[in-house]
């Protein structure tokens, strides 16, 4: 259940800009905002310094709206789009209101709203999977390193026989002692080379295994999000989903690695220590049992919130890197906006507050590491001390204080790594259960769905009956409403109407990007929810939107995505068919010219006969324009348009259109308004209604006349 939201948003002015960050939590039933707060901008001032009164006003209105916008929906992924504009609209405006300035803050303030569910739950059994393939290696590894643990344990016991031996022959003033100590000497050195060989290979084995784990999970984590249906990326942003692949993983190959490696070394270490201890002498070890756990688990607290204001430090670091990384990324509206002075403010101003949390930091470490040193000298000075003062009561040899000492360093080390792993412990979990949490997640419209391939070749016959539709992210806004129409075979249908009508969302259905939430769309007289998905999208409909996106490949490359073995002469030809063969053949590269990222080299209209062609060469029976020529001057539309009418000929077309020139030879126009169809006809037929299409047409007209 959802139990917390955050959300968060800019408001850019000219003279202030301001960041807004609001938290509500549910308790018992009922929403409530808990925390909010906003950042001081070029010119403006955080909440703090504004009059008191002021921002309680906004606090107590902003709460106010987050119990009323609790009450419109009780779908809790509902809620978030309503919680967060609603109350971020509400708070902004008022608060530019008392802050005294004009921001024009509508419902188009960019927001974002995150959801903070509770950390998803750490499952042992997907981990297994990954872990089972790599079993073997695994208990070698771990085999391995319980050797190198044990040696650990052995080898003080030895430094301090040869102490005893040398210190014997000083007191017994016999000269050459070399002999004596020869073999035991060797025997150690053997041992320190055993003991380096077993940590190389148990490091080299886990490694190994961590990678190889690491690896599948992402292979299995990318499949599983691609798996996933379009309304998963609605509700999801791209960043954070990335952020799973890459941060998250690892992270929780870190934790791994390191727990598994060290875990083991520190406990069969401290284990081991203390016997050796408790056998040279276990007075001595009394004094450190009492002494040694305080200090550690001192160390372990400040050690703990170290790392606490470290992770925060981090956070700032991303955050900063998530402002530079949405300036970069939109670069083209940044300049055109001319907001790169606004933009590089936001980023200062969050690098410095990362800049100052960083600072606390390093001061807290340098302050930790001091006394963390003073701390251990004194052990070692408590400890000589203690045992001199046995040596000379002739309870131990300074051989055994010198074991002693070895071993009580190597417990010390173990206790303060086992504190640390248990932090890295936490965090690989709960980074590993971020990731497991996508893996087991079930698509609504898996690929494998249905799963019929009808035999007899298609007609492209497309109905739709009575399809009411809501986007899953907004349950509470019916788009299409008991919406029907026919898709007679090989002929052209557009669709035209207002803005936001559900134009485009009739395409969505089509492509089964959603189901819908009553009503069948049928394909020759079958349900399309019992055909096979890929085959549907890869076979049948050709989908060409307004802004195609293309892949950082080659133009070969990308025509060829839409059909994978495709030889170069079917690229060639569906090049030909989408006018492009002219222009790709005039760069110097011809077909292997890579298209930069998401094709920023060529223009709009080339980029469009690109994506025609990527959608002619899978030879779809239905194609689907979703106003694929509306971004072009009319150059461009002129080529891309001679394109289309050639790519339409015997197919089943249906055209979304905003340019109503365009359409006039469909041979069916629907007008759309508010998710039914209101008048349709053809275009001299709805013409001579005089009804709302000759409105849009006149209106059109008008515009263009400006
Ligand atoms: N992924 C989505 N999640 C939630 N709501 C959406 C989504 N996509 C579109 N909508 C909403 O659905 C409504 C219809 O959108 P649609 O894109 O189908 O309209 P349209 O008629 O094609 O508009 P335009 O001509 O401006 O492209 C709009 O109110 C829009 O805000």
């Amino acid at each position: 259940m959802l139990s917390l939201l955050s959300c968060r948003a800019h408001i850019a002015h000219p003279s202030r800009s301001l960041s807004f960050y609001l938290r509500c939590n549910k308790t018992g039933d009922k929403w409530k905002l808990s925390r909010w707060y906003t950042s001081r901008g070029p010119h403006g001032h955080s909440s703090s310094q504004q009059p008191g009164k002021a921002v309680s006003h906004i606090w107590s209105l902003a709460q106010r709206v987050v119990l009323q916008a609790s009450t419109r929906t009780s779908k809790s992924s509902g809620l978030k789009y309503i919680l967060g504009p609603a109350v971020l609209t509400v708070s902004a405006r008022l608060f530019c209101q008392v802050a005294g300035c004009q921001a024009d803050v509508n419902n188009n303030t960019p927001f974002e709203v995150a959801a903070e569910d509770p950390v998803p739950e750490f499952k042992w059994h997907i981990l297994w999977e990954f872990v089972k393939p790599q079993l073997f290696a695994l208990i070698c590894a771990v085999v391995l390193a319980f050797g190198a643990a044990i040696l650990n344990i052995e080898i003080p016991l030895m430094l301090g026989d040869l102490v005893n031996v040398v210190a014997r022959h000083l007191r017994e003033h016999t000269g050459n002692y070399v002999n004596e100590i020869r073999g035991p000497a060797l025997k150690l050195l053997g041992m320190y080379a055993i003991q380096g060989l077993l940590t190389s290979g148990y490091i080299m084995l886990l490694s190994r295994v961590g990678e190889r784990v690491a690896a599948d999970m992402r292979k299995t984590l990318f499949a599983s999000l691609l798996r996933q249906d379009v309304a998963f990326f609605d509700a999801n942003k791209t960043g954070q989903l990335v952020n799973r692949l890459t941060a998250d993983i690892q992270e929780f190959k870190s934790s791994f690695k390191l727990v598994i490696s060290q875990g083991l070394r520190s406990i069969t270490q401290t284990l081991g220590c203390f016997m050796s201890l408790y056998v040279i002498s276990p007075k001595l070890t009394g004094l450190t049992v009492v002494v040694l756990p305080c200090l550690v688990g001192a160390g372990a607290l400040i050690g703990s919130l170290l790392r606490k204001l470290s992770r925060l430090a981090q956070e700032q670091v991303a955050r900063a890197t998530g402002v530079a990384d949405e300036a970069l990324g939109n670069v083209r509206t940044v300049k055109a906006f001319a907001m790169e002075e606004r933009e590089l403010q936001l980023y200062a101003y969050e690098v410095d507050k990362s800049c100052e949390m960083n600072e606390n930091l390093g001061a807290g470490i340098a302050i930790f590491q001091g006394l963390s040193n003073m701390a251990l000298n004194c052990i070692v000075l408590g400890t000589i001390f203690a045992g001199g003062t046995m040596i000379s009561s002739n309870e131990m040899s300074p051989g055994d204080l010198m074991s002693f000492l070895v071993a009580s360093q190597t417990v010390q080390r173990s206790l303060a790594s086992i504190s640390i792993l248990f932090g890295q412990m936490v965090r690989g979990i709960s980074s590993g259960a971020r990731v497991f949490e996508y893996l087991s997640l079930q698509p609504t419209i898996p690929l494998s769905a249905g799963g019929r391939i009808p035999y007899h070749s298609l007609m492209g016959r497309v109905d739709f009956m009575n399809i009411s539709f809501s986007y899953p992210t907004r349950p509470g806004q019916e788009i299409l409403k008991k919406f029907t129409l026919t898709l007679p075979p090989s002929k052209t249908i557009a669709i035209v109407g207002e803005s936001g009508g559900g134009k485009s969302t009739v395409a969505c259905l089509l492509e089964r990007f959603y189901d819908p939430t009553s009503g069948v769309i049928m394909l020759d007289g079958l349900d399309i929810r019992t055909l096979d998905l890929s085959w549907l999208r890869g076979h049948v409909i050709g989908f060409i939107n307004q802004e195609p996106v293309l892949f950082g490949s080659s133009i070969m490359e990308n025509i060829r995505f839409g059909k994978p073995d495709a030889t170069d002469a079917e690229v060639i030809n569906a090049a030909k068919q989408a006018n492009a063969d002219r222009f790709i053949t005039s760069f110097p590269d011809g077909y292997h010219t890579t298209v930069g990222e998401r094709g920023v080299t060529l223009s709009g209209g080339q980029k469009q006969r690109i994506a025609i062609a990527r959608a002619l060469i899978k030879n779809p029976s239905i194609l689907v324009l979703d106003e694929a020529t509306s971004a072009l001057d009319a150059e461009s539309e002129r080529v891309v348009q001679e394109a289309l009418d050639r790519a339409t000929r015997g197919r089943t077309v249906l055209i979304i259109a905003h340019r109503l020139s365009t359409i006039q030879g469909a041979d069916l126009i629907c007008v759309m308004s508010h998710g039914r169809i209101v008048e349709a006809g053809t275009h001299l037929e709805l013409l001579s209604k005089g009804g709302l299409y000759s409105d849009l047409i006149r209106r059109q007209r008008a515009e263009g006349q400006k």
